[in-house]
């Protein structure tokens, strides 16, 4: 049997960092940056008011002060957006709004506030000392100077700062496509009715949010027989349109495996038991002319879903041009005794509370059957028993990864 570390490397030797692509801004979210980009122009381009007020020198209001305001003549108004020169002389002052270009001469802005107000004259009641309300040019940024650094996931401040750098298209490394394909003749969708022995697939379900929770995009292909031949159609069809793919079921020991008997030919893909519980066949390789990465997770719900973290959600992030790092872990107390398969890395469910001290502990959760979906929904956490821990007492610290 392969250990977990074992496949998940040679997964991670296998997959490839996605080619860098020039998308428009509008879809670079979820992307990674693939260059370092930096502004053309300083950012603020200009000194401008961070109020809406009078902009005047600082010397000309110096005195104000409630029972000695200072009245000044306003010979201008300038509004976010006046591309024209203006200029404030001595005893003078400009209207000015958030965001317009601070007339030369002026050296402070006096909020609105502070004053009457007045649009041919105004009338000051406090100082403002040098600077006040002036966001100078190159504040946030001076000109030539990255912003983003390749790498960088693309969220909305990080979109919002590219078009803030004045940039309408981004090299970057697009999100993985994921097709994501259920195997079963049991099989039929949500919504239809249930006949002799069949069950409601959840899986492509599952898998594709799954997908998409990673950040990349999933197209759900529906499911496909424990017909080899038709899974081949199919998965042919689909590749054109996939960066990876996903399979579920057909993969163990029975007569009717689809997936192992159309894949297993190719010599390609390699299905072997995995020391873990639950997920224990598991099948990883390469199709097509593209040499598309395949997944071919087994097809119990909660097996296929432990797989996904544990194996596909890595191979998701590389493929992004993400660091890959080994899924974040917390230490807890068993609430109850925990039994394990002997040799097998086990990824129990459970409930991770904290109590009124942040005390971790982890509960684990009624239905441990890896075709009990239901009992994962209800978990929000993995705990992690070794390969060489077979019962662990109640009261214990286990290791868990919060999902
Ligand atoms: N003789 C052996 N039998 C089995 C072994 C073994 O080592 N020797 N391994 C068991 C383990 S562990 C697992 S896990 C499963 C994996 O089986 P497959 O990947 O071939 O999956 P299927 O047989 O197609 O399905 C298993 C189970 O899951 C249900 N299923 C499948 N697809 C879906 C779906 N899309 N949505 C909901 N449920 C699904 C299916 O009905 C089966 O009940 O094999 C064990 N057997
Ligand atoms: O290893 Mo299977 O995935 O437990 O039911």
């Amino acid at each position: 049997m392969r250990s977990v570390d074992e496949h998940l490397a040679r997964i991670l030797n296998t997959v490839r960092t996605l080619a860098p692509l020039e998308v428009e801004l509008e879809q670079a979210l979820g992307t990674t940056l693939a260059e370092d980009v930096s502004s053309p122009v300083p950012l603020p381009p200009f000194d401008n008011s961070a109020m809406d007020g009078y902009a005047v020198r600082a010397a000309d209001v110096a005195e104000a002060g409630p029972d000695s305001p200072v009245v000044l003549p306003v010979v201008e108004d300038v509004a976010a957006g006046d591309g024209t020169l203006y200029a404030v002389g001595p005893g003078l002052a400009t209207r000015i709004m958030t965001g317009a270009p601070l007339p030369a001469g002026a050296d402070t802005v006096v909020p609105v506030e502070w004053t009457d107000g007045g649009t041919a004259s105004v009338t000051i009641s406090r100082a403002a000392p040098r600077g006040n309300a002036i966001r100078s040019a190159g504040e946030d940024v001076r000109s030539g100077e990255v912003v983003l650094t390749a790498g960088t996931p693309i969220g909305s401040a990080q979109l919002g700062i590219l078009a803030g750098a004045g940039r309408k298209r981004v090299l970057v490394r697009p999100r993985p496509r994921v097709v994501v394909l259920s195997t079963g003749a049991e099989l039929v969708e949500p919504g239809s009715q249930l006949g002799a022995g069949q069950i409601w697939d959840s899986n492509s379900f599952m898998l594709t949010a799954a997908v998409r929770e990673a950040g990349a995009d999933g197209y759900r292909a529906g499911s496909v027989t424990d017909d080899a031949a038709h899974f081949l159609d199919q998965l042919d069809a689909q590749l054109v349109r996939a960066d990876a793919v996903i399979t579920s079921g057909g993969v163990s020991m029975g007569a009717y495996e689809p997936v192992k008997e159309a894949l297993s030919p190719l010599g390609t893909v390699i299905f072997e038991k995995v020391a873990m519980q639950p997920g224990m066949p598991q099948g990883f390789g390469v199709v097509g002319e593209d040499q598309v990465p395949i997944f071919t997770l087994p097809g119990n719900p909660v097996s296929s879903f432990v797989s996904f973290v544990l194996f596909v959600r890595p191979a998701l992030r590389k493929m992004a041009g993400l660091p890959v790092e080994p899924p974040a872990t917390v230490q807890a107390v068993a609430a109850k005794p925990l039994r394990s398969p002997k040799g097998r890395r086990s990824f129990l469910r459970a409930r991770l509370v904290r109590d009124a001290d942040g005390r971790a502990t982890a509960v684990p959760v009624h239905g441990q059957g890896s075709h009990q979906l239901a009992a994962l929904a209800t978990a929000n956490a993995l705990v992690i028993v070794p390969e060489d821990v077979t019962d662990v007492p109640e009261g214990a610290t286990v290791e868990v990864m919060p999902l």
